[in-house]
């Protein structure tokens, strides 16, 4: 059986976020890690009995040719591995800048595809994103009033997606607003009609509810691309005759050490650590300030979990509060401090593994990325969901053991996450 959904994820984070809303809403999923090589053939891999593959980039921020460049070569492999329909993945808070890369990849893409028209929605209701009007909403306020106006890499201080990604695009941006939402797939598909002799080339769309997105999946099944948060994917596996299941993977009994690397700077991860370190856990707290002076942070790190390991989840964090990382930001660039700290942290997670971590949380999306290619994974399996949009996955390590690791967006999780999640593993009470 071929590939139906093909799936390009722009973070990592975000692939195990999409690929844990598709398995739940019904489908086989395989999360391969970046592209495969030229040359593997698509149906001779675990993608011949998925029935989405998603491949996981990390082209969210880097400049929007190398994201096209990458963007577009997973949309060769996925075409080549059968896929009906294409879904762009991006980060529910829409994180990107004018410089791209959402708009940019979308319109690559639609070049690639050979159609004139496509939907954005970041919404995510069960995770507090609705969009209505046009507006992101995180929780109660406005995308621009969030934690997400601080972001290091991607502030978002607009919060009208239809300018935001108007931006970015050559084409002009549309609007399906909820009132036609709400009206159900035959009104969403009229008013698509409608905005394609307008010479519209994307529309954001409303969605409050996941009713709201069910109705958005039935309307889009003719649409050879289409690009969301995670939760368009609640919406169409029913196109293709899946049902929602709770089923998750069975992932292998998890062994082993147990640690946390954090290196996001969003709210929920800054209250996450907060939780973790009144709990009187042993907790080390990266500086960037010292990896830029030429310290060896990351053995320093390593050296003080080889004190605390045996002994339970050990964290290691840059997590900071906007104004200390604007303050480093000021002093070492945001891009540059970035990469000071996500090559640190994935040096912490490998040395985590030859120390015998085989639980690992990652909170970060660019985290995660340096560090699930730090260790050489190829590819996720999706087990049961921790908290809305993020599983517990396993992962054949290259020496052959496994791997439980858990890729925390940012701003997802309950304050516990950080204890709760190995609670939730390993079935022991806290
Ligand atoms: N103390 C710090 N000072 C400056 N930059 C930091 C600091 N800690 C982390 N960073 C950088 O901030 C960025 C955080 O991005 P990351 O994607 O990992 O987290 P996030 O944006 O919260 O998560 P998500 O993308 O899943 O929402 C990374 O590049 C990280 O290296
Ligand atoms: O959509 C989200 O918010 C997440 O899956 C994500 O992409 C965070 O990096």
């Amino acid at each position: 059986m071929s590939v139906r959904l093909g799936c390009i994820a722009d973070d990592f984070t975000g692939a195990t976020d999409l690929a844990n809303n598709l398995v739940r809403a019904g489908m086989r999923v395989v999360q391969l890690i970046d592209v495969p090589a030229a040359g593997t053939d698509p149906t001779a891999d675990p993608a011949a009995d998925a029935d989405a593959v998603v491949i996981t980039l990390k082209s969210r921020t880097v400049p929007a040719a190398e994201a096209v460049e990458a963007s577009l070569r997973a949309l060769e492999w996925l075409r080549a591995a059968g896929a009906e329909q294409i879904y762009f993945k991006y980060c529910s808070t829409f994180d990107s800048t004018p410089a791209g890369n959402i708009g940019q990849v979308t319109e690559a893409l639609m070049d690639a595809l050979g159609t004139d028209f496509t939907v954005a929605t970041p919404a995510f209701p069960d995770n507090g994103r609705t969009v209505f009007k046009g507006h992101l909403f995180v929780g109660d306020v406005l995308l621009s009033e969030s934690g997400m106006r601080h972001h290091p890499l991607t502030p978002m201080t607009d919060s009208n997606l239809v300018s935001v990604l108007d931006a970015q695009t050559t084409r002009p941006t549309g609007l399906i607003d909820h009132e036609v939402v709400a009206q159900g797939a035959d009104a969403v598909r009229a008013r698509i009609a409608q905005l394609r002799t307008q010479g519209v080339g994307a529309a954001i769309v409303d969605a409050v509810s996941n009713d709201d997105l069910v109705r958005l999946g039935a309307a889009v099944k003719e649409l050879a691309l289409v690009t969301a948060g995670s939760g368009l994917a609640i919406g169409l596996p029913a196109n293709w005759g899946f049902e929602p299941s709770s089923a998750a993977a069975q992932l292998p009994p998890a062994c082993g050490r147990q640690a946390v690397v954090a290196g996001s700077v969003s709210a929920a991860t800054n209250g996450q650590v907060r939780e973790f370190l009144s709990t009187g856990r042993p907790a080390f707290s990266v500086d960037p300030l010292r990896i830029a002076a030429g310290e060896d942070v990351a053995a320093q790190a390593l050296a003080f979990a080889d004190k605390h390991l045996a002994d339970g989840p050990v964290l290691v964090y840059s997590t900071e509060s906007p104004d200390a990382v604007r303050s480093v930001q000021g002093q070492l660039g945001a891009a540059e401090a970035g990469e000071l700290v996500e090559q640190t942290l994935a040096r912490v997670a490998q040395g985590l593994i030859q120390r015998g971590v085989r639980q690992l949380v990652v909170a970060g999306g660019e985290t995660s990325g340096a560090v699930v290619q730090a260790l050489g994974l190829t590819g996720l399996r999706i087990g049961g969901q921790i908290d809305p949009g993020v599983p517990w996955c396993a992962a054949p390590l290259p020496g052959g053991d496994t791997l439980h690791i858990t890729l925390k967006s940012g701003n997802f999780g309950g304050p516990d996450f950080f204890t709760a999640a190995f609670t939730l593993l390993t079935g022991e009470s806290k």
